[in-house]
Formats: C-alpha cells, sequence, structure tokens
C-alpha cells in the first residue's frame, strides 16, 4: 500500500483564498485586519514560521505588525511589548511565537494578552472557552490537522485517535476538540511515560506524531490503512526537517501528511482564519 497524501500547501491554499474573500468584505466595513507577531531570540525555525506567517498575511490583504526582541529579553521587556500589542488599533489579533527563550514564564506572558487579540488560541480564557464549549479562537495546529482530515473525507466520528505528546502547542489541546460532539473521535493520549507506545499506536485509526522525536513512529508499529499526522519537528545538520515519522510508514498507511507541506502550512492558514474571526466578532453587535 502507498499512502495518499494529506496535501497541507494545497488545502491551505483554499483556506487562504477563502480568508481573503472574508478579508474583503471587512474591507467594505472599512475594517482593515492586522496580525502581530512578538518573536523573542534567533531560532531559526521560529524565524522561518513568523516570516511565513507575514507572508501570508501579505497575501491575504492582512496587515503585518511584527515585534522582534533578542533572546536576552527579560520578561518586563517581552511583557512591555505585549501590552503594546495589546493597545495597537492596527493590530486585530496578535501571537507571542512559542517557545520563548529558558528562564521566561511563558503562562505569565499568554495570561497578559487580550483575549480579544488572542490569533493562537491559547490564551487561558481561549482555552477555558474550548473546555466549556463556548465558541473562541481554537489552537491553529490542532484545528488545522482537523481541518485537512475534514476536508479530505477522512472520517473523525467512531475513530481512534492515538495522540503522541503533551506540548502547549499540539498534544495538550487537540484531544478537547478531537472529542467534541461534531468530531466524535476516541482519544489515547501518548506521552513519555507511557509504557507501551507503540502497542497503542498499532490500535489507531488515525495518528497525531507531535512528540518532537524523528522517527518515532515507525511502520510495523502502525495499522495498516490507517492516517497518520507528521506534525513534529527536529533538524537534521544541513537543517532539514526531520519528523516523527519514518518514511517506511508512507508503505502501511491509508493516508500520511508530509513534513514539510503537511500541517505545517494549515497551522498558518487556521491562524489567519483565527485573525478574521476576531476582527468580525469586533463588527458584530
Ligand atoms: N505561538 C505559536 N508558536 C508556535 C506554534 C503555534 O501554533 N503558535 N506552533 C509551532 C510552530 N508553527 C507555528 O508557529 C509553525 C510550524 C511550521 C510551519 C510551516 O509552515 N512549516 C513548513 C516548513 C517550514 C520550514 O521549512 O521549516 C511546512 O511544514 O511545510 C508554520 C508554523 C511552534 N510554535
Amino acid at each position: 500500500m502507498t499512502a495518499q497524501i494529506l496535501d497541507g500547501k494545497s488545502t491551505a491554499a483554499a483556506i487562504k483564498s477563502e480568508v481573503a474573500a472574508r478579508v474583503e468584505a471587512l474591507r467594505t466595513l472599512g475594517i482593515t485586519p492586522g496580525l502581530g507577531t512578538l518573536l523573542v531570540g534567533e531560532d531559526v525555525g521560529s524565524q522561518k514560521y513568523v516570516a511565513g506567517k507575514h507572508r501570508d498575511c501579505a497575501q491575504v490583504g492582512i496587515a503585518s505588525i511584527q515585534r522582534e526582541l533578542p533572546d536576552t529579553a527579560t520578561q518586563e521587556e517581552i511583557e512591555e511589548v505585549v501590552r503594546e500589542l495589546n493597545e495597537n488599533p492596527e493590530c486585530t489579533g496578535y501571537i507571542v511565537q512559542l517557545p520563548l527563550p529558558k528562564g521566561i514564564d511563558v503562562n505569565r506572558v499568554l495570561a497578559l494578552m487580550d483575549p480579544d487579540k488572542d490569533a493562537d488560541g491559547l490564551h487561558p480564557t481561549s482555552l477555558g472557552k474550548l473546555v466549556l464549549g463556548d465558541p473562541g479562537p481554537l489552537p491553529c495546529t490542532p484545528n488545522g490537522i482537523i481541518e485537512l482530515l475534514r476536508r479530505h473525507g477522512v472520517a473523525l466520528a467512531g475513530a481512534h485517535v492515538v495522540v503522541v505528546g503533551r506540548g502547549i502547542t499540539v498534544g495538550r489541546s487537540i484531544p478537547l476538540l478531537l472529542t467534541r460532539k461534531s468530531e466524535n473521535a476516541t482519544v489515547t493520549q501518548c506521552h513519555t511515560g507511557t509504557r507501551d507506545l507503540p502497542a497503542l499506536l498499532r490500535q489507531a485509526d488515525i495518528v497525531v506524531a507531535a512528540a518532537g522525536v524523528p522517527h518515532l513512529v515507525k511502520p510495523e508499529d502502525v495499522k495498516p490503512g490507517a492516517a497518520v499526522l507528521d506534525v513534529g519537528v527536529s533538524r537534521d545538520e544541513n537543517g532539514r526537517i526531520l519528523g516523527d515519522v519514518h518514511p517506511g510508514v508512507a508503505e502501511v498507511a491509508g493516508w500520511i501528511s508530509p513534513n514539510p507541506g503537511g500541517v505545517g502550512p494549515m497551522t498558518r492558514a487556521l491562524l489567519l482564519q483565527n485573525v478574521i474571526e476576531a476582527a468580525e466578532r469586533g463588527t458584530a453587535g
């Protein structure tokens, strides 16, 4: 078997054209949505991701507000920029690019953001709304994964999804999205304390690999025909991406997301959608 591709690039392109139409509609109301980003430090991956987000903004007509600090920035300096973005009327939604340098209290930074401008769905209020089932911005990567599956016709209802990882941007929240009534999946969450990961992976109809461990998911651990989403990003000595999924899995799985070209572009597209929805909410009532 050779897996069918869960094509993040073309799916993200489709979402971006939908977003562009919504930006145009907001313009007729005199509103120009603007995405703010705060990047702290010189991590090459984070720089690439932030650059990609602003490239996307230019494509769909969203204004860009970019803030950068060196990796020596203090908690207070970071929080000062967050306060400025909260007040900046040109910035209708923003993100703090993660990870932040060691020693910075990430939760304190996220909690300081104006929840009405949270474009990442990572503010405690947004995560609380997700738990309660209230509308609000959803975390971009989990939402992107669900959208990628939906737009390729991979059924979630009744599926057993095994999530590997418990990080703040994906693993922690994706079970909350997958177990909503609208998705109706059953989730097993695995992490470094899981006793027999291969045994659990072999039961999965869908695998979400978000551990950041190169080639953790091996062909012999995957049920034939399963859908496998490769979210983890490690880099080799030449800076090339090594995903969490061994390349041989493509011979066993029914569906596979390439990495790059799978979940990454979807994360960016769903971020744009969050920015537009925040701006649209601002026009309601
Ligand atoms: N504030 C946030 N920080 C981080 C998030 C997040 O959702 N919010 N997620 C990840 C990184 N991420 C988003 O910022 C992200 C990852 C990957 C891509 C992407 O487009 N990847 C390309 C490849 C790019 C390359 O060559 O390296 C692809 O997969 O095709 C975009 C965004 C951690 N931080």
